[in-house]
């Protein structure tokens, strides 16, 4: 078949479409496995279409099938441009286009996210737009460094100027289309700007955008915004990407921002080819300049557009959809959609509550341990979704004890993370002054004035005498360094404060040491004020280091452990994360992820983690119904990922901020209709009102230790003598929270504390004790914990209370 050159005004394409339909569809498989509305939603190919569908309903499959349809029509695959929300959601499609169609035709499709796709465009159009086809694109830190160096040098005050916010008030500008010429002439902005006394961010704007152009670089934004402008200002390049992009498709057609949508308008405004499969009830990203109105109004921007809707969901079991259904269902906002499985109807969702945080991560990890050997599955077909990245630490180390492997998806390992790694820079350093690395990665870390040039004359000396960084530092006249008064004077700052640091080691506990290492470098006071959602999520990071220094030592402490110094924190550490790369990245792993990179995905077994009021729904959200309404959109993206069963769980306290906070379950819970939600006895909570339901939520915990315990019995047999535990009434009295002073006196009930008592421990949740020991002066105990196994607690520390008998 020869394909002509293709033209927007010829009709070409409708032609050709229509002389190859007929030719092509007898012998045409792929129809074949679609069903009659995504048939016909494929099979629409000249005109404007909209897909608009619930999770699993097989939007993303249209979208592929599609595209295989048009390539089997002859389609060349030059000719399609197909946009996605993940590189990895691109990559997945090409390749099963590719076992549709064939490798060679897969490969040339112009297929990608927005920012991967226009960027490659830029590249070629660079000249129009003033800047060279090398261009370096500046990923968000790059930017913040940028915006924060413009404050320094305009002499601003970055209290009032945060660089966090000022960078994204300019991120917000420029995916609205507005450029800083723009910005000054609108007066709204400006008067918003002047009331949030901030009249200084046009000229930051302007400076940064200068700078950028200066280094020929573009931010991401600025590959959305360029892109515009190149259209707008250069008419004959858009009527070749117009000729080119014969078929234009979008997934996730919901979290498209302005910018996006104009693009795709743009290029699709003459021939109207263009197809965009979404979800309403999926967006999310409204922080990221989203804007679900691009989906409710894609028909007035293509006003014959063919409105195709999807209603089988052909991923999950009838519970799953149903009970996704029964949330969706509370938005006021949404397009109306019914959504069915014919499915299975599959196990009820099951919910758990747990004590603690650290006890949802064992029994997250024992439950995944346990379904696996029972139902035979791999650990790809398991993931752990949570809210913020933070979360992650938890089940880290609970699959790490477990030896589950496992990857983060989407994020950095929680030790790989940058700002983690700079704290344990600092605690490596303390231990071991001559670790070069470590000193490198925080000589200038928070700023402190030292550049690379004096970093460069140190490493050089240090060669020069064979010593280390840290030994010319202590005495820089030694070695004739050659630097200036004010930077010999930082030096010695620096090197003050580590030494400060080396003593306190001495006599501070690792924990300790950590919050005064935060506090004194620095660190604290930086993280915790950059308020953009990724500054957030690196301050909850450093917190959530913090919360494993503690728990570590707790639970050395209580093992009788006196001096827990951070040598021995960082053994533990740097053992895990070699264990940690042991592991091919290939190989089948548990997935953890935020519910955000969720979205698209699917897995056999989902477990939706930390369901708990102002963690999900996010306190930062929850105060306005447009925020409360995206995050139960988010809720019913992560449970429509699962395919067989979905599990959630909550804690009733959870470690933040240095100490426990008790923690009640979210709201969406009892939103969701109680008759898809798993009990194991016939509860009243079908027919409960809310006070039974919030009995129910109260009775679930007992119900599932008494249910884990019979099921351990079978599964772990080496721990058949606790087939006897059973839960005991919460009746128990709190036994005081000690410090870690050692002079301690022991409360009565902790001093009468005997074997048999079952307790209730703070992290590690219920167990039994089996003996009590005498240590020296001490006392201690060895208890069997129902998810935790067999821990030693050194009494005067240990955080308990007593529940029951045996
Ligand atoms: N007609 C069908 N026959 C068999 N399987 C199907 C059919 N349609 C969809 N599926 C399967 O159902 C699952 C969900 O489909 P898909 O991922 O395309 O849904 P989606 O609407 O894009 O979901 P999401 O909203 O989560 O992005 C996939 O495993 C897909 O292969
Ligand atoms: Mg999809």
């Amino acid at each position: 078949m020869i394909i002509k050159p293709l033209s927007v005004e010829s009709g070409f394409f409708c032609t050709f479409v229509y002389m190859h339909k007929t030719e092509i569809n007898n012998e045409f498989s792929l129809l074949d496995q679609l069903n009659r509305a995504q048939r016909a939603a494929v099979e629409f190919c000249d005109g404007p279409s909209l897909v608009i569908a619930g999770a699993g309903s097989g939007k993303t499959r249209v979208l592929t099938h599609k595209i295989a349809y048009l390539l089997e029509l002859g389609l060349p695959p030059y000719y399609i441009l197909a946009l996605t929300f993940t590189n990895k959601a691109a990559r997945e499609m090409k390749s099963r286009i590719a076992e549709l169609v064939g490798e060679k035709k897969a490969r040339s499709l112009w297929m990608g996210t927005f920012h991967s796709i226009f960027a490659r465009i830029l590249r070629k159009e660079a000249d129009s737009i003033g800047f060279q086809s090398n261009f370096t694109i500046f990923d968000s830190s790059d930017s913040h460094n940028l915006v924060k160096l413009i404050i320094k040098d305009m002499n601003l005050d970055d209290k009032q100027y945060r660089p966090g916010h000022v960078h994204g008030q300019i991120s917000r500008a420029k995916n609205s289309l507005i450029t800083p010429t723009m910005y000054a002439a609108n007066t709204e902005i400006i008067q918003y700007d002047n009331r949030a006394r901030q009249p200084q961010i046009f000229e930051i704007y302007k400076r940064y955008q200068n700078r950028l152009r200066a280094a020929n670089s573009m931010d991401f934004d600025d590959l959305l915004m360029y892109t515009n402008i190149l259209f707008r200002d250069h008419k004959e390049i858009l009527d070749k990407y117009r000729n080119q992009f014969q078929y234009i498709l979008v997934d996730e057609y919901q979290d498209t921002n302005f910018a996006q949508h104009l693009i795709v308008k743009q290029l699709a405004d003459e021939h109207h080819r263009v197809c965009v499969v979404g979800d309403d009830a999926q967006s999310i990203y409204s922080f990221r300049g989203a804007n679900i109105d691009n989906i409710l109004n894609f028909k007035s921007t293509f006003p014959e557009t063919k409105v195709f809707k999807l209603e089988q969901n052909y991923r999950s079991t009838q519970n799953i959809v149903n009970a996704a259904n029964s949330l969706i269902k509370k938005n006021t906002e949404q397009i109306a959609k019914d959504v069915f499985s014919e499915n299975e109807v599959g196990e009820k969702m099951e919910v758990i509550s747990t004590f603690s945080d650290f006890e949802e991560g064992l029994v997250v990890a024992n439950k995944i341990a346990r379904m696996r050997l029972e139902n035979h599955s791999a650990y790809s077909d398991f993931a752990i979704l949570y809210r913020t990245n933070a979360q992650s630490r938890i089940f880290e180390d609970s699959l790490r004890k477990k030896n589950i492997p496992y990857r983060i998806y989407g994020g950095k390992s929680f030790y790989q993370r940058k700002e983690i790694k700079d704290v344990i820079a600092y605690f490596r350093l303390i231990v071991n002054p001559s670790d070069e690395e470590a000193f490198r990665r925080i000589i200038n870390y928070p700023a402190r004035g030292i550049g690379d040039v004096t970093v460069g004359k140190v490493s050089s000396a240090a060669t020069l005498h064979q010593k280390s960084l840290w030994e010319i530092i202590s005495t820089p006249i030694d070695y004739n360094l050659n630097v200036n008064s004010g930077t010999q004077k930082r030096l010695k700052a620096f090197y003050d404060l580590i030494c400060e640091f080396i003593d306190k080691n001495e006599s501070l506990n690792a924990f300790e040491l950590a919050q005064e290492v935060l506090k004194k470098s620095g660190i604290a006071h930086e993280a915790y004020q950059d308020l953009t959602p990724e500054g957030m999520s690196r301050s909850q990071n450093i917190q959530e280091l913090l919360n494993a220094i503690n728990e570590f030592v707790s639970t050395r402490q209580e093992q009788g452990e006196e001096e827990i110094g951070l040598v021995d924190f960082l053994s533990e550490v740097s053992l895990l994360t070699d264990q940690d790369t042991d592991k091919e990245e290939e190989a089948e792993k548990v997935t953890l992820m935020t519910v955000h990179s969720a979205k698209g995905l699917e897995f056999n077994n989902v477990f939706v983690v930390g369901m708990e009021e102002d963690l999900f729904p996010s306190s930062m959200t929850k105060s306005e119904i447009r925020g409360l309404e995206e995050e139960r959109r988010l809720f019913y993206v992560a449970i429509t990922r699962a395919r067989k069963t979905c599990t959630i769980t909550y804690a009733r306290s959870r470690f933040k901020n240095g100490q426990t906070t008790s923690a009640v379950e979210s709201r969406f819970l009892r939103e969701i209709d109680p008759a898809y939600i798993y009990m194991e006895s016939n509860s009243s909570f079908s027919t409960a009102t809310t006070d039974k339901a919030v009995d129910f939520w109260g009775t679930m915990r007992e119900q599932r230790l008494q249910r884990e315990s019979r099921t351990d019995k079978n599964i772990y047999s080496e721990r058949s003598d606790r087939s006897s535990f059973k839960a005991g009434p919460s009746t128990g009295r709190l036994v005081s929270v000690h410090n870690s002073s050692s002079s301690m006196p022991l409360s009565k009930e902790a001093k009468e504390l005997e074997e048999g008592d079952i307790i209730e421990h703070e992290r590690f949740g219920q167990g039994e004790v089996t003996s009590i020991e005498m240590s020296g002066n001490d006392r201690r105990a060895i208890v069997e914990f129902e998810s935790a196994g067999r821990k030693q607690l050194l009494l005067k520390f240990a955080k308990f209370k007593i529940i029951g008998k045996k």
